[in-house]
């Protein structure tokens, strides 16, 4: 089947800078998917690229079979929301949204009902002839989505919409966007640095990693089962041990861990040389804590314990350099009588660890 939306060996040049490598991904009609990575990834630039602002240096982006590059940015039919507030000022919310209807020709009668059923999407009713100065930023921002999604686009790109906005406000749209996602079946492409945010909204992920996508999938999928470091990194919290390969036979890994402990079966990530140095990723909420002595778990020490409401985070040592936090739920029976300074014993189950490749 044709993929709704598929982006080709898209690459991206300016002179000696290669902005977008290789970016490689389709999505399917409704989709919501989000470009997710640090600065300067590609995130932005590939989708200014379908946006129409930019031109590819070599690749190709089909919507619904044909290619889109030859298509002018304002023929592209495709909705925008920038991070800055893009309204015109001198517009009341009304003309705002109105605006791309009468770009587009439609009557006045129909420009007016659109305009009504817009403001009660993004739930603005009322807000009509207010100018955007007269509004908070998250109410903008609601009128820009309104705006974009006034003409009923099939795609919808969003780059770092709610990054203006304090935590509280950007979790409230964050609701209000995804509720909007499912009522219109718009298919959404989002851009943004925040895994959180990430997770909250999409379908699905794609980790950009200096100028390709290093993963592509669901948070779940993407938390659990992470290709690469960067991608553990990433997603979720992590921390990594040094260790040794006894042996690996199907993607799985014997190793050696600090004090002689040997652990069996880890998912393996990348060609590994028995003998080699390796890092062994874990994350914090999947570690059991003991107080008492056990041969098979990591001797440690702790460091800091520090309450987070509702889960207690004890950062411990193992050896000289290697810090491992274990985050347990509060009222832990392993927290109570807990100190700072005190020997504990780490376990976790092969299957929640990872092993990468330096
Ligand atoms: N017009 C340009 N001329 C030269 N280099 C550019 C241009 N636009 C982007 N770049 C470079 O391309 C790389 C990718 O930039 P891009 O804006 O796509 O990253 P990003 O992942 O969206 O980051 P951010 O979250 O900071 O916007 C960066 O190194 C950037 O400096």
């Amino acid at each position: 089947m044709t993929p709704f939306l598929d982006i080709r060996h898209v690459r991206k040049e300016y002179g000696p800078v290669v902005a977008v490598h290789d970016v490689e991904l389709t999505i399917e009609r409704g989709e919501f998917m989000t470009f997710l990575g640090p600065s300067g990834s590609g995130k932005s630039t590939t989708l200014y690229i379908l946006a129409g602002f930019e031109q590819p240096s070599s690749g190709d982006i089909l919507l619904n079979g044909k290619t889109i590059l030859d298509t002018p940015s304002h023929k592209r039919n495709i909705g925008m929301v920038f991070q800055r507030y893009t309204l015109f000022p001198h517009l009341s919310v009304g003309d705002n949204i109105a605006y791309p209807l009468k770009v587009r020709g439609w009557s006045k009668a129909s420009i007016t009902e659109r305009v009504r059923q817009m403001l009660a999407l993004v739930r603005l009713e009322g807000f009509e002839d207010r100018r955007p100065a007269q509004m908070s930023g998250g109410q903008q921002q609601r009128v820009a989505l309104a705006r974009a999604l006034a003409y009923d686009p099939p795609v919808l790109l969003m780059d770092e919409p709610l990054s203006a906005l304090d935590k509280k406000l950007r979790e409230e749209i964050q609701y209000e966007i995804r509720r909007i996602h499912q009522e219109t079946e718009v298919t959404i492409l989002y851009v943004t640095h925040d895994q959180e945010e990430a997770l909250r909204l999409s379908d699905r992920i794609a980790v950009f990693s200096r100028g390709v996508i290093d993963q592509i999938g669901t948070g779940a999928e993407l938390y659990a089962h992470p290709r690469t470091r960067f991608v553990a990194e990433f997603i979720g919290d992590s921390d990594f041990l040094p260790c040794q390969l006894l042996s690996a036979q199907n993607g799985r890994a014997d190793v050696t861990l600090p004090g002689d402990v040997t652990v069996a079966g880890i998912p393996l990530h990348g060609a590994a040389a028995d003998g080699k140095a390796l890092q062994l990723m874990l994350r914090p909420e999947r570690i059991a804590l003991s107080r008492e002595k056990d041969g098979h778990a990591l001797a440690a020490v702790v460091e800091d314990i520090t309450f987070l409401g509702n889960n207690i985070h004890v950062k411990t040592r193992i050896g000289e350099e290697a810090a491992v936090s274990v985050r347990l739920p509060f009222g832990h029976e392993a927290v109570s009588g807990l100190a700072r300074g005190m020997p504990v014993w780490l376990s976790f189950d092969p299957d929640t660890a990872h092993v990468f490749t330096a």
